[in-house]
């Protein structure tokens, strides 16, 4: 493989190694699993899946016992929409399982996503992504730290104002490629996140990192606290 084209993540962004103490951190208790194959699983498919399809994926995530599960991404297309819908409409979620539905952070598509849970009495997870690695910002967003931190909070607010009075809606926040974006504004971002979303132990604010191109070993990261 002719991996000498490529530079290595650590000349890309630098994480500084000081204390060591995620390392030596131990699950003591199981982690709540939580499948997105409805969203990342269907938009990864050539042909996405149909309702009848979606469907019947759910009830099996459901048989298998998964608590909280991403349902779909309700702003992307009809499908999706209609999913989040019939979720609402009928009794297809049992009562413990908590319907986590996405979106990026643009207004419009924040209203529609919250449009789809409407009336659905199961705990619900507004969960917000957007990209804040530097090849994103500089690339796809074109948006400096500042002006990307200010698009999050905006997208964050819009939250609030459509979902923030809504009784059973926790919010969660992913900064994309989470191991290419300087640990630094990661922190910033997030930190910024969770203030404003005024996260508290009755309303936890879901902090989740993705990977979502692995270009390193866990510990590259694990030093990050
Ligand atoms: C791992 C994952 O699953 S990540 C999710 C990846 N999957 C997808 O995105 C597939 C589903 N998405 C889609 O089908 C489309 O993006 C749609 C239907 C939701 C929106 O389509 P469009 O309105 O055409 O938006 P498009 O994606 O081209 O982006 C439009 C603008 O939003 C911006 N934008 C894109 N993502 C985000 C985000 N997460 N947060 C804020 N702004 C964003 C773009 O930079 C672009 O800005 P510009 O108008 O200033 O150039
Ligand atoms: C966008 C986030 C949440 C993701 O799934 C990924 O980056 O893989």
């Amino acid at each position: 493989m002719p991996s000498h084209r490529y530079r290595d993540v650590y000349r890309r962004v630098e994480v500084p190694l000081t204390t060591r103490r995620w390392p030596e951190a131990r699950l003591t208790s199981a982690p709540l699993w939580v499948p997105v194959d409805l969203r990342d699983g269907n938009q990864a498919l050539p042909e996405p899946m149909n309702p009848a399809r979606k469907r019947r994926l759910f009830e099996l995530l459901v048989a298998m016992g998964y608590k909280e599960i991403e349902v779909g991404y309700p702003s992307a297309s009809a499908t999706d929409f209609d999913f989040v819908r019939q979720i609402a409409e009928t009794d297809l979620a049992p009562d413990d399982v908590t319907v986590v539905v996405f979106t990026p952070a643009r207004r419009d598509l924040i209203e529609r996503t919250v449009e789809s849970i409407r009336g659905i009495d199961n705990p619900v997870v507004v969960h917000m992504y957007t990209a804040t690695a530097p090849v994103w910002r500089d690339i796809v967003l074109r948006q400096s730290r500042s002006e990307l931190l200010e698009t999050v909070l905006g997208g964050g607010r819009d939250v609030l104002e459509f979902a923030g009075d809504l009784p059973n809606v926790r919010f969660e926040f992913s900064p994309e490629v989470f191991n290419l974006t300087e640990p630094d504004f990661a922190l910033d971002v997030c930190n910024a996140m969770t203030r404003l979303w005024d996260a508290a132990p009755d309303r936890p604010v879901i902090l989740n990192l993705p990977a979502t191109v692995e270009i390193a070993t866990p510990t590259r990261s694990s030093t990050c606290t």
